[in-house]
């Protein structure tokens, strides 16, 4: 068998321009393994030069191989020495991640071999990609729609394992295709709507009508049924903003730090220890606690403690979930630290239950609790699940979870619907119902990614991660 030769090898001009393409899509490379040492390192090209730049990285081997079939090759310096020894996959557009052509190398797992082998594709012609490129040319070369790759981004940063079951629904298009479904049953109406402007001299009959506001009424309730996933998706997606609040000294850090398992904050019996929040996230089974505890609310000692309380008081204000404290020990407080918003889930937790319990506190419906002896968590958990409706695992069907952006335009999509209905009731005015639900399709349309907002995009793709 003859060895085959590398046409690179010892010639002179490797690392120039490879030929122009004639699209001027250009070509972009990055590392999409996380940073630092493992074991193999992914190295990702995509676009119409790939294949002719891999060529040049690998002494030609690149266009010789078999599509999405890993064959071993070295990658070569300009001088043709060496750089590592790996896979590499090509992949012709339209069938790869992104769409277009495509190659992957992996190699060792080394940061500085990584680098050099990048900036050896850079250098025959590859530029690097930006955060989130790929799956920003996927979604532009129609392989996911807009909420699949929000999907994608979720799936990598989720924490918990609901959020994980959310992000993997979301990757595989299940709120792009109802969004899609209650576009296409819009367009539907809108056609008749349409072909009533047409003729001006007919009225809508009424039965016709009827009809058609009773579709309108079927796909409002399909949106209702996405929207109310929004708060899921908020706490999946940011955690449930959970403040500990309460008098000095009744145990809040000590109560953090518990739920934590290891000492976050310091613990005195000073009164006033903490002076600024803190804040750390805990997956409680699942679902991700942004716990937030704040110094003690009482008569400010010095102007530090004033500013610390203000801040207590504004988390107060802004939590999903409030876990007020107290001494067990102590006499009941005469008055609130802090006015607690009326819809805010609160729970009361009455802490140093070891050391006995005020008469005061008889008969008060609390979680009692004690961090010295660790007692009284099990049924802490319990009591916040079922604050958070979490009890008896009523998150099951529900593993569609929207996010803000699909909540603001199904929202638009909504209220849309809502005046076309009311257009469409007798004497309708066809005309002005027909713009009502061209607003709600494009409102839809912005969901899943069909309008071409650049701005919006640009915003989405850039929270991604280099080579993503
Ligand atoms: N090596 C590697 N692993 C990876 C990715 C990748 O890009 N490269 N992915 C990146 O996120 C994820 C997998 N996602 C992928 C999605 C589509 C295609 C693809 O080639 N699609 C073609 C062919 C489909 C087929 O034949 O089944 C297509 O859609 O036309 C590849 C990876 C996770 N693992
Ligand atoms: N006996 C007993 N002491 C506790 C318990 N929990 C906390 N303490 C003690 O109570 C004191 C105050 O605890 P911290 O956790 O600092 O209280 P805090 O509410 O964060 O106080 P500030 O930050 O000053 O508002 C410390 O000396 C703790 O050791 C408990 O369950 N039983
Ligand atoms: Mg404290």
């Amino acid at each position: 068998m003859i060895d085959w030769v590398d046409p690179w090898r010892g010639t002179a001009d490797h690392g120039g321009p490879v030929t122009p393409s004639e699209s001027h899509t250009p070509t972009i490379a990055a590392v999409a393994t996380a940073p630092g040492v493992g074991a193999v390192s992914l190295i990702r090209v995509s676009g119409p030069q790939a294949v002719a730049i891999a060529d040049r990285v690998t002494g030609g081997r690149a266009s010789r191989a078999e599509p999405r079939q890993a064959v071993r090759c070295r990658i070569l310096d300009a001088a043709g020495a060496t750089l590592d020894d790996g896979l590499m996959t090509v992949f012709r557009g339209p069938r790869s991640f992104t769409g277009e052509d495509a190659v992957e190398f992996a190699g060792h797992g080394g940061m500085l071999v990584t680098r050099e082998v990048l900036s050896r594709f850079l250098a025959c012609g590859a530029i690097p990609a930006g955060p989130g490129e790929f799956t920003q040319r996927a979604f532009f070369n129609g392989k996911l729609d807009l909420t699949q790759a929000e999907g994608v981004m979720d799936l990598i940063s989720a924490q918990t394992s609901l959020a994980l079951r959310a992000a993997r629904e979301q990757m595989e298009g299940t709120i792009g295709r109802r969004t899609i479904e209650a576009r296409d049953e819009i367009l539907g109406v809108l056609a008749h709507v349409e072909a009533y402007i047409d003729f001006p001299d007919e009225d809508i009959d009424p039965d016709t009508g009827r009809a058609l506001c009773d579709r309108l009424d079927r796909v409002s309730a399909a949106i209702d049924r996405l929207l109310a996933t929004a708060d899921q998706g908020r706490i999946l997606r940011e955690g449930v903003r959970t403040v500990i609040f309460g008098e000095p000294n009744v145990g809040k850090s000590s109560l953090l730090n518990r739920l934590l398992g290891y000492e976050r904050a310091i613990v005195s019996e000073i009164a006033g220890t903490t002076r600024d929040t803190i804040e750390e996230t805990v997956n409680l089974g699942g679902i991700p606690l942004r716990l937030i505890d704040t110094a003690g609310v009482r008569q400010a000692g010095d102007r530090i403690e004033e500013e610390g309380i203000r801040r207590t008081v504004r988390q107060i204000e802004s939590a999903d979930l409030l876990l007020e404290v107290a001494d067990a020990g102590l006499p009941r407080p005469l008055l609130r630290p802090a006015d607690v918003p009326e819809d805010t889930r609160h729970l009361l937790i009455l802490n140093k239950a070891d050391l006995g319990e005020h008469a005061d506190w008889s008969g008060i419906e609390a979680v009692r609790i004690s961090c010295q002896l660790d007692q009284g968590f099990d049924r802490l958990e319990a009591v916040i699940r079922e604050a958070l409706h979490l009890g008896s695992g009523e998150w099951g069907d529900h593993a569609v979870a929207i996010n803000a952006r699909h909540q603001a335009c199904l929202a638009r999509a909504r209220q849309s619907l809502a005046a076309a209905s009311a257009f469409l009731e007798p004497p309708a005015d066809t005309e002005l119902a027909a713009i009502d639900l061209r607003e709600a399709l494009d409102a839809l349309g912005e969901v899943v990614g069909r309008v071409d907002t650049e701005d919006l995009l640009g915003v989405i793709f850039s929270s991604f991660c280099i080579g993503k």
